[in-house]
């Protein structure tokens, strides 16, 4: 095996002078410096799958959002959830060892200090987007693992949350978690199947059009619909950017993050006044509603409304299951959830609302000490998760009249219809409908529950952003020094002002966020800590 590792290792050199992080969402660059990096990562999959007495590790590669030059990795544990920080920290450092010799050696170093038996069985699900250089990055994986002699699944195309899907599936099959069958035709058919009982023969007012960034969620939806209820029953799905066909077209022009960041529809977008529609970023697992109103307006409906209308929803079932007093719905949103967004959770909603640092991880964890967890961030990607002991209560719970019979069981519905593994844009948008349906309401109705506060997101470039920590769930800077003095100087000066900077974990930038009163106040707020932050990152 040695051999085979050092030789694998050669056969993709590491480019010279690069560092690589393990950050929020994996490895993520451009795709034709990540070949090194793909090998090692096959070798950290085998080693994490040993350490866990051989369950079964995911490797996704995609870039998601990114631009289609770029590709990317990302390590998937037993249940679906994202990497141990831990191993991230392992993945960082064995990503820059500089040659073959190193990194048998700290392959050795992994395994001893977790006591690793390198004889154990290693398994390994392997699945990419639709990235033109994704076939090449998955012969590198295959390189590193073959070397560790792992055991490996191959699914093709997937989108993200699919593969953390087949990986749950396949760590719990034949136990009493089984969360489904571990094939593309097992995910369509539970989804499908709960979409359906979910309903409950109600409707959705009109069609909902999908934009799908031209990324690998558009074929997979056009394969969902086949097992969905037919549309004069159910839902009328248009499908539009869902060209793979030409690789260079994914999220271009299109796509959650366009949409988000614009703030408008993707400039193909045929949809008329009130039409509702939907976009998908490149690997499905975010997705953000939109439409334009009576005056032609743009409204955005982003991860923080999904969050409220779920959280709602939920929240309404339990009650009239009867079933309010034991089980508890909570919310987590992170520091650039739209204060309105968190007002209304906590005033109207009545709910708890946790606020956690970026990055889905964090937001899962927390949202994991909950009865029921609903955590978005607002930029479209998120889920909700039901704890062991809500599931069991939901599962024997005896239902003492029709009325909470019939909310029980769209409850139970909702469990099946929400991915428990990770955000997912296809059962996220499949689970709005539901609530749409349920409450007769079209997006106007849906936008009216809270009225944005005005916001302003800018990315400002500096020398070094590892100088800007932050405490409070980002929410407050504690160096470089004296600089959260400054911005709390310019807050106070505006309406319902909020403002605060981090550095980003996946791009060499230092974000800054800020919201007031008027549009005009957060933009004047925002541009003035970006010049405070520009001038700190600079001295
Ligand atoms: C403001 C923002 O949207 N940040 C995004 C972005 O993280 P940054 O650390 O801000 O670059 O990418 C993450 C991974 O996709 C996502 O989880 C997060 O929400
Ligand atoms: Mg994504």
């Amino acid at each position: 095996m040695s051999k085979a590792i050092v030789d694998a290792v050669q056969k993709h050199p590491a480019p010279e002078g690069l560092k690589y992080i393990y950050g929020t969402a994996g490895f993520r660059t451009k795709a034709d410096v990540l070949d090194s990096v793909l090998t090692r990562v096959g070798l950290v999959a085998a080693l994490r799958s040993r350490s866990l007495k051989g369950k079964w590790i995911g490797v996704m590669i995609t870039a998601s959002h990114n631009p289609p030059e770029d590709n990317g990795v990302k390590l998937v544990e037993p249940l679906g959830n994202m990497l141990q920080e831990e191993w991230e920290v392992l993945s960082t450092d064995m990503a820059n060892k500089a040659n073959g010799d190193e990194v048998l050696q700290y392959y050795n170093e992994i395994a001893s200090k977790y006591k690793i038996d390198l004889d154990a069985p290693a398994r390994v699900v392997v699945a990419r987007d639709t990235r033109a250089s994704g076939a090449r990055l998955l012969g590198c994986v295959q390189d590193g693992l073959k070397a560790a002699g792992a055991e490996v699944k191959d699914y093709g195309f997937l989108t993200t949350p699919q593969l953390h899907y087949m990986v749950r599936c396949l760590n719990t099959e034949g136990t009493k978690d089984a969360y489904g069958t571990p094939s593309e035709k097992g995910y369509y058919e539970k989804f499908g199947a709960a979409f359906k009982t979910a309903l409950k023969g109600k409707r959705p007012q009109g069609s909902l059009t999908i934009d799908c960034a031209n990324g690998v969620g558009g074929p997979k939806l056009v394969e969902l619909i086949k097992y969905l209820p037919p549309k004069e029953e159910a839902l009328e799905i248009h499908v539009v950017n869902d060209n793979v066909i030409k690789p260079e077209s994914l999220n271009v022009d299109c796509g959650a993050d366009f949409v988000k960041t614009n703030q408008r529809a993707p400039p193909s977008s045929k949809t008329g006044p009130g039409d509702r529609c939907c976009s998908l970023d490149g690997d499905a697992d975010r997705v953000v509603f939109y439409f334009k109103d009576q005056a032609n307006v743009f409204r955005l409906l982003d991860g923080d409304r999904i969050a409220t209308l779920v959280a709602s929803f939920l929240g309404d079932q339990v009650r009239l299951a009867g079933l309010a007093d034991s089980i508890k719905i909570g919310v987590v949103q992170t520091a650039y959830a739209n204060g309105a967004a968190t007002q209304y959770v906590e005033q109207h909603l009545k709910l708890k609302v946790d606020c956690t640092p970026t990055g889905v991880k964090h937001l899962h964890h927390a949202a994991e000490k909950l009865d029921i967890g609903v955590y978005f961030e607002a930029n479209g990607h998120g889920t909700v998760i039901f704890s062991a002991d809500t599931l069991d209560t939901i599962a024997k719970y005896e239902p003492k009249n029709p009325g909470q019979a019939e909310a029980l069981s769209v409850l139970r519905a909702c469990i099946d219809l929400i991915n428990q593994s990770v955000g997912d844009a296809l059962s996220d948008a499949l689970l709005v409908e539901v609530v749409l349906a349920h409450k007769s309401w079209t997006t106007q109705e849906w936008l009216s529950t809270y009225t944005d506060l005005p916001n302003r997101l800018l990315k400002v470039l500096v020398s070094d952003r590892t100088i800007f920590k932050t405490t409070d769930a980002e929410r407050r800077l504690t160096s470089p020094e004296g600089l959260q003095k400054q911005i709390d100087v310019e807050v106070s000066k505006v309406r319902q002002g909020r403002s605060f900077a981090r550095a980003s974990g996946t791009e060499d930038a230092v974000r800054v966020y800020a919201e007031a009163a008027t549009k005009a106040e957060a933009e004047d707020l925002a541009r003035k800590v970006a010049e405070l932050v520009k001038q700190a990152g600079s001295s």
